[in-house]
């Protein structure tokens, strides 16, 4: 991280040769603060702020208007998934395109060689000097990385709400009570997040594009829709209301949380319920969006994951980078675990960092086509029909991102663990019991990483991280069941129900007492 004194506060690029001086120099304006003793020699005087604030009637958007760098060259296009950097299919990122024209995914695919220009170092340095901004759009800890991400999109389009940046927590005392001792085991908090999903971080991305087609290339885009098991829905209609542009989004009726329902009705987006699972929605939304000039916000768009690939940069700049040993995300529709793979690969093949880290991806076992494929050996793809599952938004059985995860997985010689409801609902308990407020994804994940940690898979000393991809605040219902004791065949080992004590000092104390004598 930064740690200079006197750092940079806009510098979007230096515009010196590549291998010329740190990327910090060009310095348009700078906050410098000094320090003096007060005489005493013990205590610090008054520090001294030179700061050159912006012009009272201008925003930091329009400030960001008027220090706009040049073009760098930078560049990204869309091709179709897996191919090479001559391939002749090829489309531009102002198309609006979902697949090749053999009906395959598609990738957003950046031209390396000019990013190469730079050695790893400037890039390590830039995004360090971001970090904590409230500069535009550097403020996000997505825009911080622009220039991996939406090279050429002008920062007055980018519809940003300063995601990212999320905490890394050190999962302390987790590790030694629950885990045989680890001692490296970190959180990536995704979901303390704007929407309280990790899916901010793709959907500043495909909003801002859609603002672009809309308001400088005119384009008749006349909102964008979304399936949803609840956090994708949540994103879009938060990004779209700040950008007001119109949002639709269809939900499985009764399968998502009511705070996750709630969301894109506060924001005011179209909310339509519909009597099927999440993949009826996806169906339904794939036939809507060819037939109307409405923009499809899943991850089937890879724009998504051009945003959400940044979460691993993070990691990576949160260790000053180094790489970690494991890292475990919870998978459903399986764009997620590929966007994280894309980030770290990016930082290895631009020369930020020397390898990548084993990737998991951690399924509900009663949603698990992943698991079941890589058990064969990926023999045979078979979608599911997912089951009902306390990680709602994960209850997916015909992932669109299934050759992107695989991929992924076999890249980093990954691992595919499942949990079931009783694994993760207790993973998630252990986890709660030691200061965190998980989500029941983020369960999934806890799970796999105490399976593997039992089969000897994960040692007590890798570092590992586990992505957390929701606030636990949305998912309040199944803690409330857990803790009741009345989800049915399910022990619910770890609760802790309220006791329930007449208001009286004598019952008081009989509660107290009988308590702490067990402790
Ligand atoms: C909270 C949460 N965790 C994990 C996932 C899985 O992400 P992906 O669909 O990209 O695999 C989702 C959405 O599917 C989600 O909403
Ligand atoms: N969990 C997701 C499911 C859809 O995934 P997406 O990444 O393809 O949008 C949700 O919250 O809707």
């Amino acid at each position: 991280m930064a740690t200079s004194l006197s750092f940079v506060l806009s510098h979007p690029l230096p515009k010196t040769h590549p291998t010329g001086p740190h990327p910090s120099l060009p310095s348009r304006r700078s906050l410098s603060v000094s320090c003096s003793s007060n005489g005493s020699g013990s205590e610090p005087a008054a520090t001294h702020y030179a700061k050159h604030r912006r012009p009272a009637d201008e925003n930091i958007r329009e400030e960001a208007a008027r220090l706009a760098p040049s073009s760098h060259g930078f560049s990204a296009r869309y091709v179709p998934f897996g191919a090479g950097a001559d391939t002749p299919e090829h489309y531009s990122l102002d198309e609006v395109v979902y697949r090749s024209r053999s009906g395959s995914l598609l990738d957003v695919q950046h031209d390396l060689g000019a990013l190469k220009k730079f050695p790893g170092e400037h890039w390590r340095s830039l995004f360090d000097s971001r970090v904590g901004r409230t500069t535009w759009p550097f403020g996000s800890g997505v825009w911080s990385k622009k220039e991996f991400v939406l090279p050429e999109i002008d920062p007055d389009h980018i519809v940003s709400l300063f995601e990212g940046n999320s905490n890394l927590f050190w999962a302390e005392r987790l590790g030694i009570d629950h885990l045989g001792g680890m001692n490296d085991l970190w959180v990536k908090q995704c979901g303390i997040s704007h929407t309280g999903s990790f899916k901010d971080l793709g959907m500043t991305v495909l909003v801002s594009q859609v603002n672009r087609l809309r308001k400088q290339l005119n384009r008749p885009i006349v909102g964008v829709g979304c399936a949803s098991t609840g956090d994708t829905s949540a994103a879009l209609s938060a990004y779209c209301a700040a950008a007001r542009i119109p949002a639709f989004v269809f939900l499985p009726a009764d399968r998502i949380s009511l705070a996750q329902l709630v969301q894109p009705i506060a924001n005011g987006a179209t909310v339509l319920s519909l009597d099927t699972d999440f993949d009826g929605c996806m169906r339904l939304i794939r036939e809507v969006t060819a037939e109307l000039p409405i923009y499809l916000a899943n991850s089937l768009n890879s724009l998504r994951l051009e945003g959400q690939k940044t979460a691993a940069i993070e990691i990576l700049q949160q260790f000053d980078w180094e790489v970690p040993d494991w890292v475990i995300i919870p998978g459903g529709n399986l764009g997620n675990i590929y966007a994280f793979f894309k980030g770290f690969d990016m930082c290895r093949e631009l020369g930020l960092v020397d390898r990548v880290p084993r990737l998991v991806c951690a399924q509900a076992a009663n949603a698990n086509p992943l698991y079941l494929y890589y058990k064969s050996g990926w023999k045979d793809f078979k979608p599911v029909t997912a089951m009902e599952t306390f990680a709602s938004a994960i209850q997916i059985g015909d992932p669109v991102s299934i050759d992107r995860a695989v991929h992924a997985i076999r890249s980093t010689d990954g691992i595919v663990e499942e949990a079931t409801e009783e694994e993760l609902m207790n993973a998630t308990a252990q986890a709660d019991h030691t200061g965190m407020f998980a989500c029941p994804h983020t369960g999934v994940a806890l799970a796999a990483l105490f399976k593997l940690r039992e089969k000897g898979v994960i040692g007590t000393h890798d570092r590992t991280v586990v992505v957390s991809t929701a606030h636990g605040l949305k998912f309040t219902q199944s803690k409330v069941d857990y803790h009741s004791g009345l989800i049915e065949g399910m022990e619910c080992r770890y609760k802790n129900p309220p006791v329930n004590v007449k208001a009286d000092f004598g019952s008081v104390m009989g509660v107290l007492k009988k308590k702490l004598g067990k402790l």
